[in-house]
């Protein structure tokens, strides 16, 4: 096996004085390799990219490897006034790069709405994101780290940020993503982890079915029931993603706190 491009050991974290919210994590990326981690919301995710990606520190363990890095974070800043692409030159310069002429077909191949003289602080969060994913890419990173990057994005661009994984991969660097959904996680990556209490574990196939439950009402903090993937909020509606094992414990919860059933059907995430 090749040298690992970064290897987290036992690492933890928390936050204040607060429980771990990461416990005794390793992880080893090796080049050429493309790492999915799945995890519900709330599990610890963002927090094991941020240690990754060298934004946050590690309150326990150690991180070892200093490839560059490429960084799509979950939440990505829009709000400035520049241009998508002055803003991506302007960071492409203070990177050092000096070729900059990728920045508009990339814009381009990820449809972003208004081209690349769209100002930032007009973009929807998911052309924000676009955004986001081109600085992360076109520094050409050794690791691509990306935080839930097919959440938000419009689906015509999914198989764009599929194509630009193989791509990363295909030149010899390593990407790291984190996704809730495992269809998602086992289509694009090579090695699949889990987080869940903290714990980061291998998956060897990732095969789960998931349940689609739509629900009106108000006043549950879905994302806390145990066995919910993730809730979105659709107009008057919640629509769940629910481990199918615990979806029958998810609808009497509902019932029970007064919400109205609108729709359950098996999901192919
Ligand atoms: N800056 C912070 N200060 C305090 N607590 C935090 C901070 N960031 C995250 N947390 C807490 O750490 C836990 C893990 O959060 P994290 O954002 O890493 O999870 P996640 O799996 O990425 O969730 P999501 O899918 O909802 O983004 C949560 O309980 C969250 O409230």
């Amino acid at each position: 096996m090749t040298t690992p491009l970064i290897r987290l050991v036992g690492v933890g974290k928390r936050y204040g004085g607060g429980e771990l919210v990461l416990d005794g994590v390793d992880l080893t990326v090796p080049a050429e390799c493309v790492v999915g981690i799945l995890g519900a919301n709330g599990s610890g995710k963002s927090t094991l990219l941020r240690i990754l990606a060298g934004v946050s520190r590690a309150s326990l363990g150690t991180v070892e490897g200093t490839p560059s890095i490429g960084y799509l974070p979950d939440r990505f800043p829009g709000g400035q006034r520049l241009s998508a692409r002055s803003y991506l030159r302007h960071l492409a310069r203070i990177r050092g790069l000096a070729d900059l002429s990728m920045i508009d077909p990339l814009l381009e191949r990820l449809a972003l709405v208004g081209g690349p003289d769209a100002q930032l602080r007009t973009l929807s969060k998911g052309n924000a994101q676009k955004v986001g994913l081109a600085q992360a890419v076109l520094p050409r990173p050794d690791l691509l780290i990306l935080d839930e990057p097919w959440s938000g994005l419009d689906v015509g661009t999914h198989a764009v940020l599929g194509e630009l994984v193989a791509e990363t991969r295909a030149r010899g660097a390593s990407v790291v993503f984190t996704d809730h959904r495992p269809a998602v996680v086992r289509e694009n990556a090579d090695a699949v982890y889990r987080i869940e209490g903290g714990r980061l574990t291998a998956v060897d196939g990732v095969t789960e079915p998931a349940t689609r439950i739509v629900l009106a009402g108000t006043g549950t903090d879905w994302t806390a029931e145990p066995g919910v993937r993730h809730a979105i909020a659709e107009g008057p509606h919640v629509v769940l993603t629910v481990d199918a094992t615990s979806a029958d414990a998810v609808l009497l919860r509902a019932l029970s706190g007064g919400w109205s059933v609108r729709e359950v059907a098996p999901c192919s995430p």
